[in-house]
This record gives structure tokens, C-alpha cells and sequence, in this order.
């Protein structure tokens, strides 16, 4: 068992460019170590232990989950993969934290959850959005009533990705928007519906006319009591990226870049709007530089998720796994209205 007085120790399963991010965010949490990384190729894992200081550095994922110095493992490889190399850690005893999506549908997430459990083990989903400040102070606004009741949720998310972002165009790498991003508008609407089980999920879009995956949809959510959501995103264009939540009393806004937020707007009928600043913090001296805007605040989710640890829990309360596991099945329901089918998707042997 660990003790609350030892960092928790972190190992890096793929050293990407959402790796080198999270790894950068996470030197600004005292209580976490980064000890080891591991890659395909030897050369890559040890580049990339030069850049973050990062002490041992393995030329497979599998010697990575074999070390005992390794407490948890954080997965940044691809979609495809979260499921194997979820599992591989998990079977080596190590806790998980995988980047988003957890998988590629319901079936791997209801396996990788169910693994975690039988093993007594953390497991997350890395829906980052959810641990940064402006974020949490929306949910405390609301669990506080200011709304009131709440009506509807809007979000959105849309980048105009380049031909070359293989992992957004080819289906066999997982693929299409709404696993990549349309999966932050979605977690959204589900914080402020608390995890609650849509009566209905309506989709329209559009896929590619190569590789079939979606690059456009719109997804409505309708809730018990007539309560809405609705999300859009895009891989061929760039949006505003905001949530708008619409309650009886006023609407609260989480300021674009939602899935970075740093502002909320809380405008009440009848007064004046009201906006919440919760500036970014510096980020640690580094030899590297982030990839991806607002990365700093990946120091939210690995101190959230160290503290899980340390603490014991085996899953994170304020971002829980019946809620990747809702997300999953919203998102295998809407890819199949818009007839996208992944490997994944096939009747297969288990792992
Ligand atoms: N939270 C966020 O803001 C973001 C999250 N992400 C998520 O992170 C994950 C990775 O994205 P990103 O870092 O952009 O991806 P990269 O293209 O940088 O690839 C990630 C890593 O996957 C590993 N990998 C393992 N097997 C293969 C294979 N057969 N082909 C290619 N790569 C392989 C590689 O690690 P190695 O070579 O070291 O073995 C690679 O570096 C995705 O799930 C994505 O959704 C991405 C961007 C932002
Ligand atoms: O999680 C993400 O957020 C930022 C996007 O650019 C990236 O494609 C996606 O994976």
C-alpha cells in the first residue's frame, strides 16, 4: 500500500506529442515522479527521458509494466491502442490513467473497467477538462442552484485539422472526430446532467469519402424532463469552442477554449454578467515545449489523480468510470447513425 508521505511514482507508455505535454504538466505536482518512459525504439524512449529528465527509459511497453519501481502508468498512444496497453498495465499490477477516448467502444471500456476492479486497481479516463479550476467552479455554481433548474446545454469543438493528421483521417489509427474531440462537448453535457442516462441520442453528419470516418455531427442528448444537449464538432473547420448552460435563472458560460478554460461568464436575468478568471499557472522549467495549447493545466488531472492514489481510491470521483463508460455508449450509439465502423467494432478473441 502506498503511504501518503512518498511521491507517487509515474511511468510514460508512449513518447509522443500528448506525452511530452502531460509529462511537462506533471512536474508541477509535488507529490508525483516521473521514473520511468518506455517507446518502440529504444533511441525515441531515451530522447525523450533527455528532455524531461526522466531517470530509465525502456524500448518496450511491456518492460515499462515490468518494473517494480513504477506505481502508475499513464497511456498517450493511440486510440486503437489504449485497450491493449490498458490492459497490459493493469495486468502487471500497475494503476492506469489512459488518455481519452478510454477505448474504442463499450465492449473495451466494460473489459479494461472490469480488469481494474477484479485487480483493485485505479483506472481513469484522462478527461483533463473536467480538473481545471474555471471548470470546477462551474460545477460548484451549479450543485449551489444558481441556474436553477437547468434547460440545456450547448458545446462544440471543431479544428481544421491538417492532411497529414493521420490519426484523425485513417480509420485503422481510430480516426474521426468524435473519438478525438467531439468527446470534450460530450463530457460536458454530461457533468452538468451528473452521468444521468440520456432517454435519446440523435445524430446527424458526415464522414470521409476515403477512410469513412466522421468529420462533421451534431449529436442531440434528450434527458428526462425535457432537458437538452447538444454538441457539434468539426475536423474541417475551427470553432468558437464554448459551453453555454441555460437554466431558469441565467445562463453560465464556459469561455472559449472550453476544453482549456480559464473564464466563466455567469449572466443572471436581470443583473449584470458576471466573469470568473482563473489565470493558467507557469509552467516548470523545461527543455521541451508543449505541443498542444493549455497544456499547463494537465497539472490539474495528474494532482488529482496522484492524491487518488495516494489516498487509495481506485477511481476518481470527480470524473468516475460509469461516466466513461456512458460516454462510450453514447458515442458507439452515434457513430452508428452516422455508419462509422472500426476494427475494433468486430467480433474478436479477447486479448
Ligand atoms: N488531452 C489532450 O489535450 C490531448 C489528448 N490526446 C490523446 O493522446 C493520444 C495520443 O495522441 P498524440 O500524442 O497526438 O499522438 P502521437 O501521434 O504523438 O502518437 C502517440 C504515440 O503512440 C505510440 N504508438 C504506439 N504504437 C503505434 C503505432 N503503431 N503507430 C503510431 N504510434 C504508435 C507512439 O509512441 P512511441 O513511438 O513512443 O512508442 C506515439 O508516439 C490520443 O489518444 C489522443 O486522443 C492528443 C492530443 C491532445
Ligand atoms: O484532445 C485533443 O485536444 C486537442 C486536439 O488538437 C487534439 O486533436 C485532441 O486529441
Amino acid at each position: 500500500m502506498l503511504s501518503k508521505q512518498q511521491k507517487l511514482r509515474w511511468g510514460i507508455l508512449g513518447c509522443g506529442r500528448i506525452a511530452n505535454d502531460f509529462v511537462m504538466g506533471l512536474h508541477l505536482v509535488a507529490a508525483a515522479r516521473v521514473v520511468a518512459c518506455a517507446s518502440r525504439s529504444l533511441e525515441a524512449a531515451q530522447a525523450f527521458g533527455r528532455m524531461h529528465d526522466i531517470p530509465t527509459c525502456y524500448e518496450s511497453y511491456e518492460a515499462l509494466c515490468c518494473d517494480p519501481n513504477v506505481d502508475v502508468i499513464y497511456v498517450g498512444t493511440l486510440h486503437t491502442l489504449h485497450y491493449p496497453h490498458t490492459l497490459l498495465a493493469l495486468r502487471h499490477n500497475k494503476h492506469v490513467l489512459v488518455e481519452k477516448p478510454m477505448s474504442m467502444n463499450q465492449r473495451e471500456a466494460e473489459e479494461m473497467i472490469a480488469l481494474a476492479r477484479e485487480k483493485n486497481l485505479f483506472l481513469m479516463e484522462a478527461m483533463w477538462t473536467r480538473f481545471f479550476p474555471a471548470v470546477r467552479q462551474v460545477r460548484a455554481l451549479l450543485r449551489d442552484g444558481v441556474l436553477g433548474a437547468v434547460h440545456a446545454v450547448k458545446a462544440d469543438m471543431g479544428f481544421a485539422f491538417p492532411a497529414n493528421a493521420d490519426r484523425i483521417w485513417k480509420r485503422s489509427l481510430g480516426g474521426g472526430g468524435l473519438l478525438d474531440i467531439g468527446i470534450y462537448p460530450l463530457a460536458f453535457v454530461s457533468m452538468v446532467f451528473e452521468g444521468e442516462e440520456p432517454e435519446n441520442v440523435h445524430t446527424v453528419g458526415a464522414t470521409s469519402a476515403d477512410e469513412g470516418v466522421d468529420t462533421y455531427a451534431v449529436v442531440t442528448l434528450q434527458y428526462s424532463k425535457n432537458r437538452f444537449g447538444t454538441i457539434q464538432y468539426s475536423c474541417l473547420a475551427d470553432f468558437v469552442e464554448e459551453v453555454v448552460i441555460v437554466g431558469e435563472k441565467g445562463t453560465l458560460r464556459i469561455n472559449a477554449p472550453a476544453h482549456v478554460a480559464d473564464r466563466i461568464t455567469l449572466s443572471l436575468h436581470g443583473q449584470p454578467s458576471q466573469e470568473m478568471h482563473f489565470p493558467h499557472p507557469a509552467p516548470a522549467p523545461s527543455k521541451s515545449s508543449f505541443n498542444f495549447g493549455g497544456s499547463v493545466g494537465f497539472m490539474y488531472e495528474g494532482e488529482a489523480v496522484t492524491q487518488c492514489i495516494l489516498n487509495n481510491e481506485r477511481e476518481c470521483s470527480e470524473y468516475a468510470l460509469s461516466e466513461s463508460l456512458l460516454l462510450s455508449r453514447v458515442m458507439d450509439s452515434a457513430r452508428k447513425s452516422l455508419g462509422v465502423v472500426y476494427e475494433a467494432d468486430q467480433p474478436r478473441s479477447s486479448l
